[in-house]
């Protein structure tokens, strides 16, 4: 069995989209980052204790997690706290390239694997009208950096994955569970 160790929904519909049978059960921990090693280290770090905290349910199954952050900067860009913080965020991104980074985890038995993906990101100039009104939707809220690349018109190009900005690398995850051995 597959247990994708996750809330988001769109990471249920990038695994749907692959085509794998499995079911949900998110990781409720705190994360915490230990920037002290390194920004993908980190990052792998965080996904991996999702999976590790879901394993214990479901031992015998191969459990997939995620992380994923906005970096400016080399500064994290989380989820906003608030409104207010939203629209700081989004003010910061406007007109500039920024990297979206996700951490996958696939963890089987005795088998874990760990991947980063960094997708680069170009936002155009928003105005401050684009900005409130995508915030007051709330859709930002529960987002990495503030915004939804699949729901928002703030982006003007990508360099990289689409799929790892959304919350999963498509590609990667396929990868990774081709050399998961059964
Ligand atoms: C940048 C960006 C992020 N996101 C989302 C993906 C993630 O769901 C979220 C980042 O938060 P995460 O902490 O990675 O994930 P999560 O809390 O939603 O779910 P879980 O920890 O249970 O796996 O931001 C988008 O949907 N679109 C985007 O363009």
């Amino acid at each position: 069995m597959i247990v994708l160790a996750s809330k988001s929904p769109r990471r249920k519909e990038i695994l749907k989209d692959l085509g794998y049978d499995f079911i949900v059960c998110p990781a409720k921990k705190d994360e915490v980052f230990d920037l002290s090693l390194g920004l993908d280290e980190a990052l792998k770090k965080v996904a991996e204790s999702k999976a590790k905290e879901v394993r214990e349910f479901f031992s015998d199954s191969i459990i997939i997690s995620a992380d994923t952050i906005v970096c400016l900067d080399q500064k994290i860009l989380g989820k906003p706290k608030s409104k207010e913080d939203a629209i700081k965020t989004l003010n910061a991104l406007s007109n500039r390239r920024h990297q979206v980074k996700t951490g996958v985890c696939v963890i089987y038995k005795n088998q874990t694997f760990l991947h980063v993906e960094t997708t680069d990101v170009y936002f155009k100039k928003l105005t401050e009208q684009d900005i409130i009104s995508y915030v007051n939707s709330g859709k930002c809220m529960d987002k990495a950096g503030s915004y939804g690349i699949q729901e928002c018109d703030f982006v003007d190009h990508i360099e990289g994955d689409y799929t790892n900005v959304v919350g999963l690398p498509k590609y990667v995850v396929e990868s990774i569970m081709k050399d998961v051995a059964l």
